[in-house]
This record gives structure tokens, C-alpha cells and sequence, in this order.
């Protein structure tokens, strides 16, 4: 096997995300090589890679695996490039044929030491576990932002030798197969990823399908009607948009993300349900569950999992949304994205939450990256036109949890099933 590790990741050999161009550059070895792999990390929400499963659990963390040394490629991999598959290069009998594979790197531990990271085989012997290489976007409790890498901040490119026995095609999760990133059938390299293909390192492309704080924005604007209801369609797309985010942030958020997740899923169940006219609104769940006594008012009973107890977590959470983004904005240039998210959670949800959860969560607060590196993944510009957009936003967001707020004091909603 041979690996090969480009110094720079600006410099990485890779594949050019674009057909015409693909046919250019896929040239067989000549000599035949044997397998290669090439491990870049880089930067992106995991969002950015159309591969995630609807319920947003996904490992952001998964590397990226690249085209490898034999191909001459023109492109430059950008961070922002959806990435279907790991395209690897069989030697052997299939020499000069290029295959696509999926890999599925499995779950990332983000503390443990690339020195002992092992791939291996998973029970099922089909996929590939253990992390193969530090997350990209990721490192050392940061998210590394593509200028940083462009710099040399991202100081190692973590690679990780592949058996190749171990590089196995994956399955459907429906046939069996673990759920992965790319699990469903590859399509054709499109011309909609080469858009990814050639920016600068430093650039952070809005990517089709990549997240953009601006339409998890626009989401929470599209809530409020003219009559000052929220309706839940977009309530719960802004959340899912956050999820995405939250993702791409690493594992070590995926217990929060978790949550969400499941309180996003409990409402798309109503939403899109028998009753889904009740559930257009905010307004409308919160009349038809109280008129037909749907929501547990004192402890968890007969209705643990009603609109309204669900709606009220969200919504603390979005107060909590609202101060962080809020403090993000004001804040100096080098003010610590940590300190505000732990200011802005302890004068909002650490009030409900248990010991341990609200150590959890400090603890995973130390992994953001710097103000400026948290802005630049927002994926809407620079810090300075993220700061901006962030202006025109957040009164959308307040004025969401306003509604809200007002509502649930209305009908004594605010403690519900504590
Ligand atoms: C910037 C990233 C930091 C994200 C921090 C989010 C706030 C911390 C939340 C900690 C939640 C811990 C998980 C468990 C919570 C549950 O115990 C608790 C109670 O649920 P139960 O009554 O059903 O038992 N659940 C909740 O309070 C709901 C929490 C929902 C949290 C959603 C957080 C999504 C954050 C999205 C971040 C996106 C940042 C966007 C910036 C552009």
C-alpha cells in the first residue's frame, strides 16, 4: 500500500469534482500501482456533504478520502466539495480500473490520539470502524477554518492506512448495512459539486446544499404569519438546519444534537400526521392538545411526548439561540465563542437541565473554535458580513420566541411536565 500525504492540503492531489473534466484527469496508472489512499482533512460542516441521513445523525467527523497519487489531477479539493465517496485506486487485477467506494469511517472519538487510531473491520465485515483519521474540520478541539489550513494551522494531515480488504462496498442501511454517510447509491459526480471544485483554499463556499446561517434564518423569518403565528413547517426546518450545523461541529456535540433530533422527529410525526391541520401552528397544537387534554400539565404520564412539552423545550433552547448568536455578534474579535455559549446557556437552559447534563455541556462548550473561526463556518462571508447578517436576523429569532413565550404564559404552558 502506498499512502501518500500531501504537505499541504491547498496542494493535495485530487479529484476535480466535475465530469468533463473527470474524463481529462482519469487516467489509468501506468505503471499499474497498488492501492492508495489519500487522507486530507479540511473544513466543512458535514452538511456540506448531501450525505446526511434525514434524522442529521451523522458523523461530521467522517474523513475524507481523496483520490490518491496515481492520478494527475488538476483540481484543487475544496473544503466545501459535497463528497458522495472515497474513490480508490485498486491495483492487482483491476489495476488502472478506478472504483468508487463508500467507506464508512464509523463513530469518531474525537479525544482519542491519531497515534492510536486503527481501522478495522466491523462485525458485519462490512464496513470500516475506528476512525480512520482525525476529523477534518476538526482538530484539537477546534474547528480548523479553511484559512487556517491555508496557513499551515492545521498542523497534521491524519492518514490512516486502509487494508484492502477492508475497503468494502456499502449497503443500503434498509439491506442491512450500517447507516453510513453516502449509503444510498452513488450517483454520477454532478456538475452541481463543481461549483467546490477549484476555490481557494480560505474561501468558504456556500456549497449547494451546504449550510448557510442565512436559511436558518430566513426559515425563522418565514414562521410568523401576518396574524403573529408561528407556523411549525418553518419553526422545525430552522431547527433542522441547526442540527446540521451542530453536526459539523464534531462529536463531541452529537448528545445535544441527539436531542434535538428526537424532539424534531416527535413534531414531524404530528406535522405530518392525521392531525397535521392541527399542527400548522404553534396557536392551533396548543388549542387542539389542551381542548382534548393531550398535554401532561404536571409530570410526564399518560402524554409524555406532546406537542406543547416538545415546542417548550425547543423553545428554550432558542432563547438560549437567541443570546448566543446575540453575544457572537457584540462581542470583541477575540472573545471566546466558549465564554459566550456558557454565559448565554446558564441564563437560559442550564436552569432545566441536571447536574450532569449542564456539565456535559460546559465541557463540550471548550471545543468551539475562536469567534472569528465560528462566524467564517456560518458560511455567509467573512466574520464581518456574518456579524451583519446576524443584525438583520436576530430580531426574526426574538420575535419568534416572543410569540412563543407570550403563548405558553397564556395557557400556563411555561413549566410544563418539568
Ligand atoms: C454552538 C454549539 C453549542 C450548542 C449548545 C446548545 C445548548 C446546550 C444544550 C444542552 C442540551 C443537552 C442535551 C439534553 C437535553 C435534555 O435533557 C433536555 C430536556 O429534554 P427532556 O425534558 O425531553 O428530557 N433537552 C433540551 O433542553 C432541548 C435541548 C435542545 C438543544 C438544541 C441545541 C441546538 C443547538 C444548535 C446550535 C447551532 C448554533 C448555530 C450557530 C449558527
Amino acid at each position: 500500500m502506498i499512502l501518500r500525504v500531501p504537505s499541504n492540503p491547498s496542494r493535495a492531489t485530487v479529484l476535480q469534482e466535475d465530469n468533463q473534466r473527470r474524463q481529462q484527469t482519469d487516467k489509468p496508472c501506468s505503471p499499474p500501482c497498488r492501492t492508495h489512499i489519500v487522507v486530507v482533512a479540511h473544513v466543512h460542516p458535514a452538511v456540506q456533504h448531501h450525505v446526511l441521513p434525514r434524522d442529521g445523525h451523522q458523523d461530521a467527523a467522517a474523513p475524507h478520502v481523496l483520490p490518491g497519487a496515481c492520478r494527475e489531477s488538476r483540481g484543487r479539493h475544496n473544503a466545501a466539495a459535497p463528497q458522495r465517496s472515497a474513490r480508490i485506486h485498486s491495483g492487482g487485477p483491476k489495476a488502472g480500473l478506478t472504483e468508487r467506494r463508500h467507506l464508512d469511517f464509523g463513530h469518531f472519538n474525537p479525544f482519542q490520539p491519531p497515534s492510536k487510531l486503527k481501522a478495522r473491520r466491523g462485525s458485519s465485515g462490512n464496513d470500516l470502524r475506528g476512525g480512520a483519521a482525525r476529523k477534518c474540520g476538526y482538530f484539537n478541539g477546534h474547528i480548523a477554518t479553511a484559512s487556517q489550513i491555508e496557513r499551515g494551522g492545521l498542523a497534521s494531515i491524519w492518514t490512516k492506512s486502509v487494508p484492502n480488504a477492508a475497503l468494502t462496498t456499502a449497503r443500503p442501511a434498509a439491506a442491512g448495512g450500517r447507516r453510513s454517510v453516502g449509503a444510498a447509491p452513488l450517483p454520477p459526480f454532478s456538475s452541481a459539486s463543481r461549483a467546490c471544485a477549484v476555490l481557494p483554499a480560505g474561501k468558504m463556499a456556500a456549497a449547494p446544499g451546504a449550510f448557510s446561517l442565512r436559511e436558518v434564518l430566513a426559515a425563522f423569518q418565514a414562521c410568523v404569519t401576518e396574524q403573529r403565528e408561528v407556523l411549525l413547517g418553518p419553526y422545525l426546518q430552522g431547527w433542522r438546519g441547526l442540527v446540521r450545523f451542530l453536526n459539523g461541529l464534531g462529536a463531541i456535540f452529537s448528545f445535544i444534537s441527539k436531542d434535538a433530533v428526537t424532539k424534531i422527529q416527535i413534531m414531524e410525526s404530528y406535522c405530518g400526521g392525521e392531525r397535521r391541520e392541527e399542527y400548522r401552528t404553534l396557536q392551533s397544537m396548543v388549542s387542539y392538545e389542551l381542548s382534548r387534554g393531550l398535554v401532561d400539565l404536571q409530570r410526564r404520564s399518560s402524554h409524555p411526548d406532546s406537542g406543547c412539552r416538545t415546542i417548550l423545550r425547543l423553545h428554550r433552547a432558542l432563547r438560549w439561540l437567541q443570546l448566543f448568536l446575540e453575544g457572537l455578534r457584540t462581542a470583541r474579535q477575540d472573545a471566546s465563542t466558549s465564554a459566550i455559549c456558557t454565559d448565554s446557556y446558564n441564563a437560559s437552559l442550564a436552569a432545566y437541565h441536571p447536574w450532569v447534563v449542564r456539565k456535559a455541556a460546559v465541557v463540550a462548550f471548550c471545543a468551539l473554535p475562536s469567534r472569528d473561526a465560528f462566524l467564517e463556518v456560518m458560511n455567509v462571508g467573512g466574520p464581518e458580513e456574518a456579524v451583519e447578517m446576524l443584525g438583520d436576523a436576530l430580531p426574526h429569532i426574538r420575535d419568534v420566541y416572543g410569540i412563543t413565550q407570550e403563548l405558553y404564559e397564556q395557557h400556563c404552558l411555561v413549566g410544563v411536565a418539568v
